[in-house]
């Protein structure tokens, strides 16, 4: 039975077990589960605090996991990212009150207040610059307020709990994560089961990204039209009836899809038509 451990809690979690869902696996019913067994798809699903999944997949005790780059990285656990999952993307930044810190050089001696203490002690060791680090569990926007910081380093996305504080980013990204599945370092990467849940999640993962494009052209404009949708291999060509068309299909990417299609319509293409692909294997 492959053993995987997701989030269960947090930003991570109710996507994860909607990306779960979506590749065909049983999912808890009910927050509170810790365990949850898919007999049908030989797989245990242990939900657990997202900052401890790196821990437990590095320690061999679980196959592998759903956790964030940045929770990975913070963890210092041995274990690597092996399919980026395309949510919770966020960058990971130093901010401060307007002005009041102007660089990362500008910390030297100063107090950070943030979540990720393995992250900010890693990047300002790598940099030579010595500060104190306070460790808190959340709402690190308010630690400067409360006089407890001069500098906070945090998950930023749209930067509103930023703006909210009265805070402003400086430097440059310190990361930036998004969602993804990791294993233990130096295990096998051929496991099969390992494999086959990569799969399944890649499927889920085209299948939001991509939709397929039907359409009909005459041959004549066939070469450009085809140019426009080149599909993933190559697309599929069908004679049509009426001698001098043909029929289109290729997967096409979903946020370009309406510019491919009047891009089509203007080169004479007609019939044409996007559906939704609910589930893949490339
Ligand atoms: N607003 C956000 N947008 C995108 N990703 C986020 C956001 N907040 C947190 N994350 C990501 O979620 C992961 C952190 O999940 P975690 O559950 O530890 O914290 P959380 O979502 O802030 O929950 P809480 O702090 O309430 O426990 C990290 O990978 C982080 O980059
Ligand atoms: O840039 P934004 O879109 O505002 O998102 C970033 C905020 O989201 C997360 O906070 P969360 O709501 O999880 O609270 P927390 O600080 O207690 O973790 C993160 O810690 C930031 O505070
Ligand atoms: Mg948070």
């Amino acid at each position: 039975m492959l053993r995987i451990a997701v989030p269960n809690k947090g930003s991570l979690s109710g996507p994860a077990s909607e990306m779960l869902h979506e590749a065909g696996y049983r999912q808890r019913k009910e927050s509170k589960e810790l365990v949850t067994v898919d007999p049908d798809n030989e797989v245990e699903f242990f939900y657990l605090r997202p900052k401890d999944i790196a821990i437990y997949v590095s320690s061999g005790k679980l196959d592998i996991g759903i956790t964030g780059e940045d929770l990975l990285i913070d963890s210092g656990a041995r274990a690597e990212v092996i399919l980026p999952l395309g949510f919770a993307r966020s960058t990971f930044r130093f901010a401060s009150r307007p002005g009041a810190v102007k660089d990362i050089a500008d910390l030297a001696g100063r107090t950070i207040a943030t979540s990720y203490e393995g992250i900010v002690a890693k990047y300002l060791d790598e940099r030579g610059i010595e500060a104190s680090v306070v460790h808190l569990d959340g709402a690190v926007e308010t630690a400067i307020e409360l006089g407890v910081a001069d500098a906070i380093a945090d998950v930023v996305e749209t930067g509103t709990s930023l703006r909210n504080a009265g805070l402003e980013v400086f430097g440059e990204p310190i990361m930036r994560s998004e969602a993804c599945v990791i294993r233990a370092k130096d295990t096998d990467g051929d496991d099969p089961k390992v494999q086959q849940f990569l799969r399944r999640l890649q499927g889920v993962l085209v299948a939001r990204t991509y939709v397929m494009m039907d359409y009909d052209c005459r041959a004549e404009h066939l070469e450009k039209a085809v140019a426009l949708t080149p599909g993933l291999e190559s697309p599929t060509v069908s004679p049509l009836h009426n001698e001098g068309w043909v029929a289109v299909r290729a997967m096409v990417p979903a946020r370009d899809a309406q510019r491919i299609m009047d891009d089509l319509y203007h080169l004479g293409a007609r019939a044409i038509l996007t559906t939704a692909i609910h589930a893949c294997r490339l």
